[in-house]
């Protein structure tokens, strides 16, 4: 099924939504440059006696990409989670800080809004609930109602996401569960793409997949890093060392440390 058919592709004009998405994603960032910065972050689950994480900082320069290693149960999925909005720090702030090119702030820091953040989670084809591609990456959108603009931003949003992951290839109308391995993971980064976030989080974006998908993947993800900022965590040091900008160590008790890669 085309994209057009299910929320009409409109024809380019000077005051198409595609215009309007490009000049809304151009004032995103005014600055000449922007981190995403975690300062001085701790975490402790409510009700519980123990720091997951201890004041964990770190910066990451938009379109650049982390990558948080280090041994499980040190809490690296904790922090995703924190920088997703899913919980919020006990002590400690995330935000956004843009520069001007001499390296000095150039306006006040932001807090960085869950809807700028998408986050895969590890194994997310476990959480597939629709029939069709098409309905797992649209899931929740308005079919009938909506007006003819919204109607037209989000099949522009749908088109970008589906080709950004090369879900073009097949046909929207297939079951999200007979799908390869390979092509569960671009469709779990589709979902997330839709929503045009800023900072894309992938929790073991390659467990589970045999070596061809797992390179799939990477390649998929070395394309992807053009234009987005993507911090990883995995144990898949060697197959990801390519891409990675900036590491990270999680240590037992949740302590972060910047850290080339171990390979
Ligand atoms: N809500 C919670 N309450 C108490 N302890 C928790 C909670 N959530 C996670 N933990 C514990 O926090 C520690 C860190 O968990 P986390 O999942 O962040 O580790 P991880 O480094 O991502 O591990 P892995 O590499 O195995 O995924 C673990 O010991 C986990 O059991």
């Amino acid at each position: 099924m085309a994209v057009a058919s299910i929320l009409f592709s409109p024809p380019l004009s000077k005051n198409s939504p595609n215009r309007i998405l490009q000049k809304s994603q151009a004032l995103r960032i005014s600055s000449d440059y922007s981190q995403f910065e975690v300062r001085k972050v701790s975490y402790r689950p409510p009700g519980t006696q123990h720091n997951l994480l201890n004041e964990v900082s770190l910066s990451l320069p938009e379109k650049s990409f982390g990558l948080i290693f280090g041994r499980s149960g040190s809490g690296k999925t904790t922090l995703l989670q924190l920088l997703s909005g899913l919980s919020e720090p006990t002590s400690g702030s995330i935000y956004v800080q843009s520069y001007s090119n001499d390296g000095n702030p150039n306006q006040h820091p932001q807090l960085l809004s869950p809807e700028r953040v998408g986050i895969v989670f590890q194994f997310p084809e476990r959480f597939f609930l629709a029939d069709t591609v098409l309905e797992e990456v649209t899931f929740g959108w308005p079919r009938q109602k909506a007006d003819l603009l919204l109607r037209q931003q989000l099949a522009l949003k749908l088109q970008y996401a589906i080709n950004s992951v090369g879900l073009n290839t097949i046909s929207l109308d297939e079951d999200p569960h007979t799908l390869s391995g390979g092509f569960k993971r671009r469709l779990a980064l589709a979902i997330q793409l839709v929503q045009t976030p800023d900072l894309l989080l992938l929790d073991e974006p390659l467990a589970g997949l045999d070596w061809k998908a797992r390179a799939d993947v990477v390649k998929l993800l070395k394309h992807l890093k053009k234009d987005l900022t993507i911090l990883v965590v995995s144990h898949d040091l060697k197959e990801l060392s390519s891409l990675v900008d900036f590491s990270w160590r999680m240590e037992m008790g949740g302590i972060l440390k910047e850290e080339p890669l171990p390979v």
